[in-house]
């Protein structure tokens, strides 16, 4: 029988590709987003290959969704082995801008919907007698503090933090907690992002796509494959050793 793997923002970006390469790899994906057209599609693309697939409409910060959407998977794909707490949002905020709304809504997407992506899978791998993998999005900017990003950077050093707490606290469950950071991925995000900060400073949106590639060793932005193919080694066997580490995908930005 296939291992099953759920996916969140699966509906575009790097949580669609992770869940394409996924499918590759032998695992029946559950991809989860808040649109269910959007991830449908996504769904579609992976079962006209003769893999298996299913698509789940939830939102990552709402509790009684991600506890849904991991039995919905687990009812329709027969298992729960990894979960990748992938979705997020990025609000470009110079810390004069922050703001009440902004800072509650990205602390609920992005620390929230990990801790609840999180506990309903520990809750699934216990109640099926088995361990598992969890891997969660931080980001380059959740290791390094990047300027224009103070909430989503705040959000992803957390999330490197629950990573390593929980590593350590699932170990006896045989459940792997691993994150991955990417660099500069092109992506509806980045370009969202790159667009703002060029307007803030009155330029074009090369020039703000610049501000964060310009340090890139590899010379090249990230494309979603690039983090998926990543991914794919915390997800599998091979990485059976690993835990509480965060894997940096960033052709050589940030080094640590
Ligand atoms: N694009 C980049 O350069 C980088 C992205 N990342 C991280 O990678 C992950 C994926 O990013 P991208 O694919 O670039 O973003 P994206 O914006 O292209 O896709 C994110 C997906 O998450 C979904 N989503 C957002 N809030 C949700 C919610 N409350 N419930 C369910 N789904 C929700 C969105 O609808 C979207 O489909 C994010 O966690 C992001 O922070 C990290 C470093 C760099
Ligand atoms: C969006 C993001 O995570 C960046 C710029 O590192």
């Amino acid at each position: 029988m296939s291992k099953v793997a759920l996916v969140t923002g699966a509906g575009q970006g790097i949580g669609a590709s992770i869940a394409m390469r996924l499918a590759n790899d032998g695992f029946a994906v559950a991809l989860v987003g808040r649109t269910l057209s959007k991830v449908q599609d996504v769904a579609d693309k992976i079962t006209s290959n003769g893999q298996k697939a299913v698509a789940i409409a939830a939102d990552v910060q709402n509790r009684d969704d991600m506890f849904r959407a991991v039995n919905e998977a687990t009812e329709q794909l027969g298992d729960f082995n990894v979960i990748v707490n992938n979705a997020g949002v990025a609000p470009t905020t110079p810390i004069m801008e922050v703001n009440q709304d902004t800072l509650d809504s990205t602390w609920k997407i992005n620390v929230g919907g990990t801790i609840w992506g999180t506990q309903a899978a520990v809750e699934k791998m216990r109640a099926l007698g088995h361990g598992g993998k969890i891997i969660n999005a931080t980001s380059q900017a959740g290791v390094l503090g990047n300027p224009n990003l103070t909430v989503y950077g705040s959000t992803k050093f957390a999330i490197r933090g629950i990573t390593q707490t929980t590593a350590r606290e699932l170990a006896a469950d045989n459940i792997t907690v691993n994150a991955f950071a990417p660099g500069i991925v092109k992506t509806p995000m980045m370009n969202d992002i790159a667009q703002k900060v060029a307007d803030n400073a009155g330029k074009d949106f090369d020039w703000g796509m610049q501000q964060f590639a310009q340090d890139i060793s590899l010379k090249r932005l990230a494309e979603p494959e690039d983090i998926a193919n990543a991914v794919a080694f915390l997800a599998s066997k091979d990485s059976d050793y690993v835990t509480g580490q965060t894997l940096i995908v960033d052709g050589g930005m940030v080094f640590q």
